[in-house]
């Protein structure tokens, strides 16, 4: 039932209608960038400014899931639980790692399956968006989308799910970088030559 339900466009191009901007940079590789992070890093929103940018095709792993299944993520956790959502993830992130020339947002539990985190190593040039559970915690307070939050406290939720993840994060990222509290144009400007400095093994 979850697979046939009308589906959202797919956050995986440009859009219907509205053709790609001239790239306003470019990178020396055609390899895939793939973003990891916690909740609220920014993956969704740096993702899809880095790729406009780059002339690229933006995937929103999430978004990607969600077209597949005709549903949101949260009820995808209804239906099938972490687990079954886990396993989307992996089949999902599987596929489309395999793109050249796109920026890929992962979900922020993406690391925590052993061959995702190869995937993403192996197949890609990797920034872990890092920030501060304070600073996460306020960007995500009022947002009730992310399912793993609904709890009685979802800021104890946040930093130990942080304080669990932060070593799978690194253990993937060829780029960590640390927002803090930068807004996310100058997010954009201080990470492109980061990713244009970084060599690609052919
Ligand atoms: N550097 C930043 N400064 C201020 N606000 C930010 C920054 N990055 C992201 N945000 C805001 O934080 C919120 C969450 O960002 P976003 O959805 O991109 O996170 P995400 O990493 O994709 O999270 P998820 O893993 O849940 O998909 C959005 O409202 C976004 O505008
Ligand atoms: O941090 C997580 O485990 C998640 C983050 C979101 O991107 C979604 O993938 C989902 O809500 C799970
Ligand atoms: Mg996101």
């Amino acid at each position: 039932m979850i697979d046939s339900l009308p589906l959202p466009p797919a956050e995986t191009g440009h859009g219907p209608g509205s053709p790609p901007d001239a790239p306003q940079a470019s990178l020396p590789y055609d390899a895939p960038v793939f973003l990891v992070g916690m909740m609220g890093a920014g993956k969704t929103t740096i993702g899809r400014q880095l790729a406009r940018l780059l002339g690229r095709d933006f995937v929103d792993l999430d978004h990607e899931l969600e077209a597949r299944c005709g549903v949101r993520v949260a009820l995808i956790f209804d239906i099938e639980g972490e687990e079954g959502f886990r396993k989307r993830e992996t089949a999902a992130l599987d596929e489309c790692s395999q793109r050249r020339g796109i920026v890929l947002a992962t979900g922020g539990g993406a690391v925590l399956a052993p061959e995702n985190r190869r995937y993403l190593k192996e197949r890609g040039v990797v920034v872990y968006l890092r920030a501060s559970a304070d600073e996460l915690y306020r960007r995500v307070a009022r947002d009730r989308n992310r399912p793993l939050l609904q709890t009685a406290d979802p800021e104890a939720r946040l930093r130990s799910l942080l304080a669990e993840r932060e070593p799978l994060y690194e253990s993937v990222a060829h780029i960590t970088f640390e927002t803090g509290t930068m807004p996310v144009p100058q997010v954009l400007r201080a990470l492109l030559p980061l990713l244009q400095r970084h060599e690609v093994n052919p």
